[in-house]
């Protein structure tokens, strides 16, 4: 599955055109397999169909898709968003509209007649914007866009719904919700990003006679995260092994009254193989602990007067550190000036991988800049309040500039960041992004982090990089939780009985 930018769209575009298919030609294409897209779903005959169309390119796939319809035997009307095209294709389909009977109106002079035909329509098509659309949509769009979204119709989108940017998936108000999008020769990374993907309903990548070398050049920098991919970065389990070939975690988690982050964490590392987790915890929670981790060993920690772990037991984990091939902080460590202190500690000395997660995410917002001080890679793994708050933003702001943040801090702190959600997205220090489809919404319950943020460490012990660690680890998380909930529901469905769906994917590899 390829996912490209709007400018790499271009380039490709440009290398068909040198390569003999002209711009006309995919904008025949595309407009050609829109409407193959419908026709699949739909029997058009009769039907009847409103064709919104802007003044770009986009539009002009929308006349293509008209004309073709009208063929078809649809009733067809096109509305013109922003009054008569601008680009050569464009304007060479309008005017192979206007010579069949497809009545062309104006958004703005037309508003009556338009009220009247969006009582009874059955199709809409969405072609006023695609790749080209950049910020807010202005106020013909805005009008065009909520014409759409309260009729009753099907929805289908060519290239994207308008009003979304194709690089980041940033939302204007009143974007077009569509049922269908018909995307054009690849993906778009707004495809994927919620909430953008919400707005696409269903995703189609069509052909448009793009041949495939004239994708060969492109450097791509958004990735589609495969089950494939995850199984190549999992070495087999060689037969001459001992606990010790599969590399040993120190996990500092776990305070009184969060106890069950810890277990969670512990047993989400030992799930995907790792030969030993050490949990390093308040000296007064470890008998809860050892009731519960058979298999796990543990490291009593010095703690303060809150039950969680104080700057006392800096020694005792420096001396652990040096044994550990990974180490993870922050499942339920509470976040106070103890912790905060032990996390910074941590990060300035830990010469094994690091994946910091939860309350070691809050307490490095005391001072990011630490992440400087780093010796090994490091792992974040935020959901979007803790990236927020590690910003300095409110939710809302980032949540309509993920893509972009997050890229950006990745690279300019050199940290592996996992940013949780639907779809989450891992950003890398050298500027790649990758986003995840599996999981669901029964993930979203107290402990699902916990099991994903050991999962991840997990495999990072076993000497698996961090950027591939976190993409496992997210992957296998989200795919465990899918069997979960098909057994179990994604209502009743525990965080902690995926660890069981988890064992089947393992075996369906042969791992
Ligand atoms: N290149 C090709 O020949 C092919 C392209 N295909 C399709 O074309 C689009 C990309 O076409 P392009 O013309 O580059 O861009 P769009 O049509 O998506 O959008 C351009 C128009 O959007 C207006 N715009 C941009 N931002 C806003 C906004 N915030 N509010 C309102 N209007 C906006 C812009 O207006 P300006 O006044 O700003 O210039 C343009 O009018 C691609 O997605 C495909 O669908 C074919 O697939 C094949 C070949
Ligand atoms: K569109």
């Amino acid at each position: 599955m390829r996912i490209v930018t709007s400018d790499q769209m271009k380039q490709i575009e440009k290398a068909a055109a040198l390569s003999g298919l002209s711009y006309y030609d995919m904008m025949e294409n595309a407009g050609a397999a829109a409407v193959q897209s419908i026709l699949r779903k739909i029997n058009t005959n009769q039907k009847r169909i409103l064709v919104y169309t802007g003044k770009g390119n986009n539009g002009g796939d929308g006349f293509v898709a008209a004309r073709l319809l009208c063929n078809a035997g649809a009733n067809v009307k096109v509305i013109l968003v922003d009054g008569e095209p601008r680009t050569e294709d464009a304007i060479t389909n309008i005017n192979l509209v206007r010579t069949l009977n497809i009545e062309v109106f104006d958004l703005i002079k037309d508003i009556d007649k338009i009220t009247v035909l969006l009582q009874n329509v059955d199709i809409i098509v969405d072609a006023i914007y695609g790749t080209g659309f950049l910020g807010e949509l202005r106020q013909n769009a805005k009008q065009a866009a909520q014409q759409i979204n309260t009729a009753i119709a099907a929805v289908f989108a060519l290239d994207l719904p308008s009003g979304i940017n194709a690089d980041n998936g940033e939302l204007s108000e009143d974007a077009v919700f569509a049922d269908f999008t018909i995307a054009f020769d690849s993906l778009k990374p707004a495809h994927f990003v919620y909430p953008a993907a919400e707005h696409c309903g269903v995703i189609e990548c069509a052909d448009i006679g793009i041949a495939p070398q004239c994708h060969d050049y492109i450097d791509l920098s958004f990735y589609h995260i495969t089950e494939e991919q995850v199984f190549t970065n999992i070495p087999q389990r060689p037969v001459n092994s001992n606990k010790g070939s599969f590399g040993k975690l120190l996990n500092i988690s776990s305070s009184f009254g969060m106890t069950g982050a810890g277990r969670l964490s512990v047993l989400g590392a030992q799930r995907v193989g790792t030969g030993l987790v050490t949990l390093a915890a308040p000296r007064s929670v470890i008998a809860i602990h050892a009731a519960a981790l058979t298999e796990a060993v543990f490291l009593p920690l010095s703690e303060n007067d809150k039950g969680s772990i104080s700057k006392e037991a800096i020694p005792q984990i420096a001396d652990k550190l040096k044994e550990a091939s990974a180490c993870l902080i922050g499942c339920g460590i509470s976040n106070n000036e103890d912790t905060a202190a032990v996390t910074e500690f941590i990060i300035k000395n830990a010469k094994c991988p690091l994946l910091i997660d939860a309350d070691g995410i809050n307490a490095l917002c005391r001072n990011i800049n630490v992440l400087y001080e780093a010796k090994a890679p490091v792992v974040l793994t935020p959901h979007p309040a803790e990236m927020a708050r590690l910003l300095g933003i409110s939710t809302a702001q980032l949540l309509v500039r993920k893509v972009e943040l997050g890229r950006e801090f990745a690279v300019k702190y050199r940290v592996v960041l996992v940013l949780k959600g639907a779809n989450t997205l891992i950003f890398t220090p050298e500027g790649t992004t990758l986003v995840n489809t599996t999981g669901n919404s029964g993930l979203a319950k107290g402990g699902s982090g916990d099991i994903l943020a050991g999962m991840i460490a997990g495999f990072m012990a076993q000497g698996i990089p961090a950027e591939q660690s976190a993409e496992c680890g997210v992957y296998l998380h989200g795919k465990a939780a899918d069997l979960c909930a098909a057994r179990l529901s994604k209502t009743s469905m525990m965080p902690s009985e995926l660890l069981e769906d988890l064992c089947i994917l393992f075996l369906e590899h042969g791992r």
